[in-house]
């Protein structure tokens, strides 16, 4: 609930607009069996026709001064309702944009969909359906008990024992739709986790014909959250047949009392039929009251799982009074960095000592699983180093404001990953402001002109979602430009090249290291092709660096090396 009061508290205005709203409603709610009792007494039992045209006009007044406040309420809710929703996604969004690869992992992607959608929309409903009745369904509970006291005492009894039976009700309600509920939203989870696998992975799984074992999960997890559903809709439904079966027998009772005081003069018809209006006044308080008890424990777990979201400390962030500018970077060194991934026992990179320098192009080699990917992530902090330090400079990159040292950086991923929009919206991703020209260069520069001219529009030409319209080289070269374009001071090639052919990816490398001159290079490569001409190599082994120097020197002295060499000699042509 805190969560949800921190939010409404943003929209005073609103709250405050809704309460004048509610004192209309029950004015007019509170207000109409009496105009109406005063009619059947007063007017249509003394037959004084003025006296029931009088107190008609009253009733309509009173009964347009209702409707207006009942509008107000509406909008009030629906409004507040709409901006909390609209404020907690914006949070949301921007929070895991702050967590790390890993952090995001472990939350599971599929999970934070849900919770930036199904679970903000159960917000969305408490927090309208809170608007509407919160404070009215209390007040009007409150007050109608007050009048029925001072207006018929004797007929008050009849309804008190229905009060303990709906409090007892609402506790075992509460209680068990909370369990309920938070298990349905994990199946949720698992159904989204699902589906977004299949959807993503579609190749695969046709390609290896797992179609009906995926279907199978599916259904399975799809029948787990269907069961727990029905045991909640089970629920909902049958507060409405036992409210009701409440009302009437209270009625009836009523009607009974009501009756025999009737005809021992004790109360007249009109008190009667006041009397029964405020008895529907009682019920219906506490059936929305109780509506909104129902949500509660629902509310209570998208609340508590939106919370965890909003309330988890990045562990990346910036220290207190980061460095908000730097020269141009003239040198990156990595000095003793151990890094070990959390929940991992061992570290997977050991005591790493590198330095590059403005110019140089520095080249990562090394098997599989080395830590090649996982030393390159470290420079834009995606993960940060375990001991030891990286800087910039001289200055540790901890030190320095994440957008600042992430400004300074062109990350090129293995997997080239595009945006839903246009080739020339995906290539200002790296810098918001770059004329045609400038795009134009980078184009030409990462080899994807030619085929960015190929197509109807040119730069203006769609790409869908992931890039999923365009080859995997086309991906690589354009998620290359998107980087060149930014000019930044230190570039990071990883395992970049490697869906270019040959030829792309020799004329892609001698067009680029011409124009990086003024910044550092660092490229992680599987094809020795790709780096032979780099000014420092770094063999990596098992997390560590077994030797640097440049292809002539290794090929002579470094086994490792001499072997990868060696085995892509067997398998591919190496451009020595
Ligand atoms: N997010 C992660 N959590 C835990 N361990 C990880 C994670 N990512 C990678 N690893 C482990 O760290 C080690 C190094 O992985 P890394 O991806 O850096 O190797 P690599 O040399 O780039 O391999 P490749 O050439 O196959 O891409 C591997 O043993 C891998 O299992």
């Amino acid at each position: 609930m805190k969560l949800i009061f921190k939010y409404l508290k943003k929209y005073k205005g609103l709250f405050l607009l809704n309460i004048v709203a509610i004192f209309l409603v029950a004015s007019a709610e509170l207000g109409l069996p009496f105009i109406i009792s005063r009619i059947i007494d007063e007017g249509i039992a003394k037959k004084e026709m003025d006296v029931v045209y009088q107190f008609v006009i009253w009733l309509v007044s009173v009964a347009i001064l209702g409707a207006i406040g009942n509008i107000v309420l509406n909008y009030c809710a629906s409004r507040t309702a709409a901006y909390i929703m609209k404020d907690l996604r914006n949070d949301i969004f921007a929070k895991v944009q702050t967590f790390s690869p890993n952090e995001i992992q472990d939350i599971g992607i599929s999970s934070i969909i849900t919770r930036t959608t199904t679970d903000v929309f159960q917000i969305l409903n408490f927090v309208s359906t809170f608007y509407r009745s919160a404070v009215l369904a209390p007040i009007m509970l409150i007050l109608t008990v007050i009048l029925i006291i001072i207006r018929a005492p004797q007929l008050a009894l009849s309804t008190i024992f229905v009060v303990p039976i709906v409090v007892i009700g609402l506790f075992i309600i509460i209680k068990v739709t909370k369990k309920l509920s938070e298990r349905q939203q994990k199946n949720l989870d698992q159904l989204n986790l699902v589906t977004r696998e299949n959807l993503t992975g579609v190749r695969v799984i046709r390609a290896f014909r797992k179609g009906p074992y995926e279907q199978e999960r599916f259904s399975k997890v799809n029948d787990s959250y269907t069961n727990t559903s029905i045991k909640l809709f089970r629920i909902m439904v049958s507060i409405e047949p036992v409210f009701y079966f409440l009302l009437n027998v209270s009625i009836l009772i009523l009607m009974w009392f009501g009756a025999k005081y009737i005809e021992a003069q004790t109360i007249s018809l009109g008190q009667l039929v006041e009397f029964l209006d405020y008895q529907f006044h009682v019920m219906f308080s506490i059936l929305t009251f109780s509506l909104l008890f129902m949500m509660f424990p629902r509310t209570m777990v998208s609340s508590r799982r939106i919370k965890e979201l909003l309330e988890k400390e990045p562990v990346i962030k910036n220290i207190e009074n980061p460095i908000t500018e730097i020269e141009p970077i003239h040198e990156v060194s990595f000095n003793n960095v151990t890094f070990k991934y959390p929940d991992a026992d061992e570290p997977v990179l050991k005591n790493i000592n590198l330095k590059a320098k403005k110019g140089e192009v520095i080249a990562f080699v090394g098997s599989t699983g080395s830590g090649k990917s996982t030393l390159i992530n470290l420079i834009p902090r995606l993960y940060d180093v375990t001991e030891g330090n990286i800087s910039f400079n001289g200055e540790d990159i901890k030190n320095l404001d994440l957008n600042l040292l992430r400004s300074k950086i062109g990350f090129i991923l293995q997997k080239a990953l595009l945006f839903n929009g246009t080739i020339a919206s995906n290539i200002l991703f790296g810098k918001e402001d770059a004329t045609e020209e400038e795009m134009i260069e980078a184009a030409k520069i990462a080899q994807s002109y030619e085929f960015i001219q190929s197509k109807e529009k040119g730069l203006e030409d769609r790409v869908s979602e992931l890039g999923s319209n365009l080859s995997g080289g086309q991906k690589q070269r354009l998620s290359i430009t998107r980087a060149v374009v930014k000019k930044p001071d230190v570039y990071i090639f990883d395992d970049s090249f490697s869906a270019l052919d040959y030829k792309t990816d020799f004329e892609l490398r001698k067009a680029l290291f011409s124009k990086t001159k003024e910044s550092i290079v660092f490229i992680v490569a599987q094809r020795l092709s790709s780096i032979v001409a780099a000014d420092k190599i770094v063999v990596l082994h098992h997390g560590q660096v077994v030797a640097i120097g440049k292809h002539e020197e290794l090929i002579k002295n470094c086994q490792i090396y001499q072997e990868i060499a060696l085995s892509q000699n067997l398998i591919e042509e190496v451009m020595i």
